[in-house]
């Protein structure tokens, strides 16, 4: 077992490629997920509290660095299902466990491993590809015999289930020990590339939000001379696909592109409704960047007659 402290400065070679990347942190209800994330963006990030239900996940916060971007994103938790709504969410949680490039399996060090713990653990265990980071949170809440025990309690864990932990990190998000640390083991963990999202691009915003932004943007490619700001889109309705299989999910996204006056309705739509189509791949492609999931979408063209001047209007395209 490699359990990490944080021994040398971690060094960041001019050398060493550009790394960017998606990671998730996952684990019980107070395993402390938030608490990191914040730490590591290194500034508060605000908790979307009132997502709805069928949302997969949300850009929780990004980390710039000299040498790499690092997205955590955010998943519904796992739950032991109940319903079919119950087991469609496990399904997007699996799917984007399986899209990261990192999972963070956060555990408190002050709580012996539970029942939840290892529930979710046996779902990591499935996801062969992607590399797992067992990260013991609120070190400073226990001694250093406590904390051996849990870090050798985790090791035995995965041993148990049939796969290694790429890193065993303890940190304190609290205390700010290690945090650092976590993000250097991480980032060599993710490809090669350049940056996903512009600096300071530091996102609590939902993520129907971001992908109406991606869809405007598509839509006015080209056409911005002709309708600079009177297209808004909104996201309607974000819904996994019924009876897909658990392998092959999709989700339905609905959106509607609006318009000031009928006459842009022509702009949008282009000869033929062959512009439309160009909007929906790109945006689509996009869509599924960012979701990590295939997505089904549907634009729908539709006059909102001055809505720049209507308040209701405005606050209704969340203006
Ligand atoms: N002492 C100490 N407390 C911590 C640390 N990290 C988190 N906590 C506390 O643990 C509690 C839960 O932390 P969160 O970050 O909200 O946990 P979470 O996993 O995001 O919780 P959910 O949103 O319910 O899934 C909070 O009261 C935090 O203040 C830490 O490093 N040290």
């Amino acid at each position: 077992m490699s359990v990490r402290s944080q021994s040398s400065e971690p060094s960041a070679s001019s050398e060493a490629p550009h790394r960017a990347g998606f990671a998730c942190f996952v684990g019980r209800p107070n395993a402390g997920k938030s608490t990191l994330t914040n730490a590591l963006v290194g500034q508060k990030v605000a908790i979307t509290a009132n997502q709805p239900q069928t949302t997969r996940h949300t850009v929780r916060g990004i980390v710039h660095r000299e040498d790499a971007q690092l997205i955590l994103v955010d998943t519904p938790g796992l739950h032991k299902p109940r319903t079919l709504l119950g087991e469609r969410l496990n399904d997007v949680v699996r799917t984007t466990w399986a899209e990261v490039d990192v999972i963070g399996f956060c555990l408190p060090a002050n709580e012996k491993l539970g029942p939840g713990d290892r529930f979710i653990a046996k779902e990591l265990a499935s996801i062969k590809k992607t590399p797992k980071i067992a990260i013991v949170t609120k070190t400073d809440l226990v001694d250093s015999k406590a904390l051996a025990e849990q870090l050798i309690a985790i090791d035995q864990l995965g041993k148990e289930l049939g796969f290694e932990w790429a890193e065993i990190v303890p940190v304190s998000a609290v205390a700010d020990k290690q945090v650092g640390l976590l993000a250097d083991l991480i980032v060599p963990l993710l490809p090669e590339g350049p940056a996903l999202y512009p600096e300071g691009d530091l996102t609590d915003e939902p993520e129907q939000v971001m992908i109406a932004e991606l869809i405007r943007e598509a839509a006015l490619e080209g056409v911005r001379d002709e309708l600079p700001h009177s297209i808004a889109v909104v996201v309607e309705e974000m819904l996994p696909r019924e009876d897909r299989p658990a392998d092959k999910p999709l989700l339905d996204i609905h959106a509607f592109v609006y318009i000031e006056r009928p006459s842009q309705k022509g702009i949008i739509i282009g000869p033929k409704g062959k512009r439309l189509k160009e909007v929906g791949i790109k945006s689509r492609k996009q869509i599924e960047a960012l979701l990590g999931t295939p997505v089904f979408l549907d634009l729908h063209v539709k006059v909102a007659k001055d809505w720049q001047r209507d308040p209701r209007q405005l606050r209704k395209l969340g203006f």
